[in-house]
């Protein structure tokens, strides 16, 4: 047999059926669903009078339009437009039989941390779901990726989805992290590497001690990002960290089936002859807490660099940085840690669990926040259960912030959480577009640990000066 990369592996078990162009059809294991993109899917199986072909394997939860105030039940305290897609999968998830969290369950979250925490994302698995940031699940070395309105239709009518393998592409991070460097500096720092189109036309498998070292909370964190450099899915091969995660959760195998589905997980790596189409590779000892200065997640640098000048760069990015520059109300050779902030965000499906709770606990515990607002946003319900029940909250309200009830949030601006016009916050969100958390609103993306430090000195702040400060 010739070798094969994780990704190879994954797709060939996947794959219903194969044209000449090459075009497969692909079996889905699991469906997600939330209530931005799902609709329009649902009312063309009731025009078409179909039913959902795999109930079991459809999870369906609200999470971009939900407030995260108490009373949010209340659709009167929603945009009108959030209201009727929330009712809509209401009505959906019941009319059609799939599993549901609705807002009142505890469970409820957004789709990318409730899909893992409750047991439905495997390792091996096909994971689809109508947001881009599905890559997520990647991190459970499962075949993961966002899809269009028109291929959820298809996918919740046949469990299928018609697609072209992509190219297989590694990045492999050496070596250990320095402290105060994080999942989320390592995911930034590659796209700092590649750019926003590094990645186009491959899954990228994430590998290395680095990688390895990390959590899995951290190794979601670095798949999330693998669409913003551009790439279809990003994978990690599962190991035992993986395996003791998933072991015992809500819907996970049980008993012998878990063993039985255990021998195959074991299974899942790139041989180590496999054929890559372009390897990437980043010493994890020279990644350094980051931080956007611009408005796209490849305008990344060091929290020690300063603001660039568009002369420093060739071709269409001079524009580009002209533009993001005076979008950012920035001045050139400005250092970062001079930039004040006004608003820090911790939440969203790149760093609203628990591990990335803690580590923001662990710098604000016992200080005051100096900045107009802080807010911690859980990322599921059971996050913030967990967070509460290790007296988090306390630590984070006691400092000025607030404890959130869990939604996307001031992730992007689809609900009450959002910044004004010139507003500038540290976010631990995944992307700092124009407009991307409020009209005219500024987002620097940063860890959270990076992210409570802005919170406690009213700039944006080297992690690490306070981490010596405690020692
Ligand atoms: C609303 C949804 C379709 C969108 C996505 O696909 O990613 C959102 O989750 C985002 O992060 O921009
Ligand atoms: S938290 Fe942000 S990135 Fe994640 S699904 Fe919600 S809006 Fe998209």
């Amino acid at each position: 047999m010739s070798p094969k990369t994780l990704y190879d592996k994954i797709w060939d078990a996947h794959v219903v059926s194969e044209d000449a162009d090459g075009t497969c059809l692909l079996y889905i294991d699991r469906h997600l669903v939330h209530e931005v993109t799902s609709p329009q899917a649902f009312e063309g199986l009731r025009m078409a009078n179909r039913t959902v072909r795999a109930p079991d394997k459809t999870i369906a939860v609200p999470d971009h339009n939900v407030p995260t105030t108490a009373g949010r039940e209340d659709p009167k305290n929603m945009t009108e437009d959030s209201a009727i897609q929330v009712a809509a999968l209401d009505k959906n998830a019941k009319d059609f039989g799939i599993h549901y969290y609705p807002v009142s369950d505890i469970r409820q979250g957004i789709v990318h941390i409730v899909g893992p925490e409750n047991g439905w994302t495997l390792p091996g698995m096909t994971v689809v779901c109508g947001d881009s940031h599905t890559a997520t699940h990647g991190a459970f070395g499962a075949l993961a990726h966002g899809i269009g309105t028109s291929e959820v239709e298809h996918v919740l009518a046949t469990q299928t989805l018609i697609q072209k393998k992509s190219k297989n592409m590694k990045v492999e991070i050496t070596g250990k992290l320095r402290p105060g460097v994080t999942a989320k500096d390592i995911t930034l720092s590659v796209i700092g590497a590649t750019g926003t189109a590094g990645g186009t036309g491959y899954v990228i498998e994430y590998c290395g001690e680095a990688i390895r070292d990390l959590s899995m909370e951290g190794r979601m964190t670095v798949c999330n990002m693998a669409i913003e450099g551009g790439a279809r899915a990003g994978l990690i091969a599962p190991d035992e960290k993986t395996f003791e995660y998933v072991k015992g959760r809500a819907h996970a195998p049980k008993g012998a089936q878990y063993e039985a589905a255990l021998n195959w997980w074991k299974t899942l790596y790139s041989d180590d002859d496999a054929h890559w189409d372009k390897v990437v590779t980043i010493k994890g000892e020279e990644i350094e807490p980051v931080v956007t200065w611009g408005t796209s997640p490849e305008d990344v640098l060091p929290i020690s660099a300063v603001v660039p000048a568009p002369e420093d760069f060739k071709g269409g990015k001079v524009e580009a940085a002209k533009r993001a520059i005076e979008y950012m109300g920035l001045t050139p050779g400005q250092k970062l840690t001079d930039i004040e902030i006004d608003t820090v965000f911790i939440g969203s499906c790149t760093n609203g669990r628990i591990e990335d709770l803690r580590a923001a606990a662990q710098i604000v515990d016992g200080k005051k926040i100096k900045v107009g607002r802080a807010m911690v946003v859980p990322g599921s319900g059971l996050v913030r259960a967990q967070a509460e029940e290790e007296g988090l909250d306390k630590i984070f309200t006691d400092a000025g912030f607030e404890w959130r009830l869990a939604g996307c949030s001031m992730c992007l601006a689809m609900n009450p959480d959002q910044l004004s016009e010139g507003e500038r916050c540290a976010s631990t969100s995944n992307r700092n577009f124009e407009g991307r958390q409020g009209y005219k609103g500024r987002t620097h993306l940063v860890s959270p640990a990076m992210a409570a430090a802005a919170a406690l000195t009213g700039r944006l702040t080297d992690v690490r000066e306070m981490m010596t400060e405690d020692a």
